[in-house]
């Protein structure tokens, strides 16, 4: 049955997402509202009827898309694939956010010279259990991620200790002998004299934008889903891209988007009318080379904008979502 309940976003209250992602929705036009103060886990977006938001962690924010309570949510891929078990049917990754960066690493004490991979460490764990008969111990929180990984390389000879903390102290406090968690700048490890083996990432996560495959999407939040989407695809644009214009009468129409090719530059406006300035949207890394290259086909003046959003009809992050829904 389904009924028309708004769109719910889950987004992080707390840890090392919360401030990328309420700068993520700024940028985007999207002011989080937040009535009740930091003590209130629900709020609301200014101006956008039918949409309701979460301030939740990371890992809740998983659960909630997981079991369709939330159709949107920011959190780390790590969690994702971590917490829910048939993620590719449960959730679509819409797109990674560009904040957020962690992977998920074996780590092994660094004076264990001879081990560097995932066979050498197959070794140690077959020479534990056969010479003293105890189970190589891995603290770690990414209980499942970790699972998957060991088997597919063939290593049974292991156990897990549930580390919800402080995972990487676990080895010279003697909880267990190594782990798996996740490191940005690899200061932690370092820190605790581990170093991470030479094929042991498992994963490389980032946040994502992520949508339930498994809430209730109806008219209410169908339409709340377009309208951000669209906002976020809009800035996006913005933000990678540059306005050129330029009055270049020695080009012609088929020159013009000869030119604009060379620089996978789009002519939004289509070949201006005799005498009037031709308007090119290029990749923002290709702006001064198609600068140079109006100058060199006699362009006097060329102006270079930044826009603030740049809508366009298709939007990539919207048609994957609604394909997906049916
Ligand atoms: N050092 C880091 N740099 C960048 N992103 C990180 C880093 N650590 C974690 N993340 C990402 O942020 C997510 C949430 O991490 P965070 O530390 O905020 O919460 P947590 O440790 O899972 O939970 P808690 O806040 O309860 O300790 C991680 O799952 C990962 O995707
Ligand atoms: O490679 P680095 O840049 O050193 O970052 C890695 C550390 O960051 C995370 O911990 P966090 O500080 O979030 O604390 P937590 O254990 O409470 O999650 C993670 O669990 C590592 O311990
Ligand atoms: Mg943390």
């Amino acid at each position: 049955m389904s009924t028309d309940t708004p769109l719910v976003i889950a987004v992080p209250s707390k840890g090392r997402l919360q401030e990328n992602a309420a700068a993520f929705f700024a940028r985007a036009g999207l002011e989080l509202h937040r009535p009740g103060g930091a003590r209130d886990y629900r709020g609301a977006i200014k101006g956008l009827p039918g949409v309701e938001v979460l301030f939740l962690s990371a890992s809740e924010i998983v659960t909630q898309l997981a079991s369709g309570a939330a159709h949107l949510g920011i959190t780390g891929e790590d969690l994702v694939r971590e917490q829910v078990l048939d993620a590719d049917a449960a959730v679509e990754l819409l797109t990674p956010l560009g904040f957020g960066n962690a992977n998920v690493v074996v780590a092994v004490p660094q004076a264990w010279i001879d081990v560097r991979t995932m066979a050498d460490l197959d070794d140690v764990a077959s020479d534990m259990r056969a010479r003293h008969g105890e189970r190589m111990r891995v603290a770690t929180k990414y209980i499942n991620l970790t699972r998957g990984f060991f088997s597919a390389h063939g290593l049974a000879d292991y156990r897990i200790v549930e580390s919800l903390g402080a995972t990487e102290g676990a080895p010279a406090s003697g909880s267990a002998e190594i782990v798996v968690d996740i490191t940005t700048t690899g200061a932690t490890l370092a820190a605790n004299a581990l170093k991470i083996l030479d094929d042991g990432v498992m994963l490389r996560s980032w946040a994502n934008l992520v949508a339930s495959m498994r809430a209730d999407w109806g008219p209410t939040a169908r339409a709340a889903v377009r309208t951000i989407l669209t906002r976020i695809a809009a800035e996006e644009v913005a933000r990678t891209t540059r306005e050129v214009s330029a009055l270049v009468p020695a080009l012609d129409r088929e020159a013009l988007e000869n030119l604009a090719n060379r620089f996978s530059a789009r002519l939004p406006f289509g070949a201006p009318a005799s005498g009037a300035p031709a308007t090119l949207v290029c990749p923002a890394g290709q702006v001064f080379a198609l600068v140079d290259a109006l100058s060199a086909a006699g362009a006097d003046h060329v102006g270079v904008r930044k826009l603030e959003y740049a809508f366009r009809r298709e939007n990539a992050l919207a048609e994957r979502l609604f394909r997906r829904l049916g």
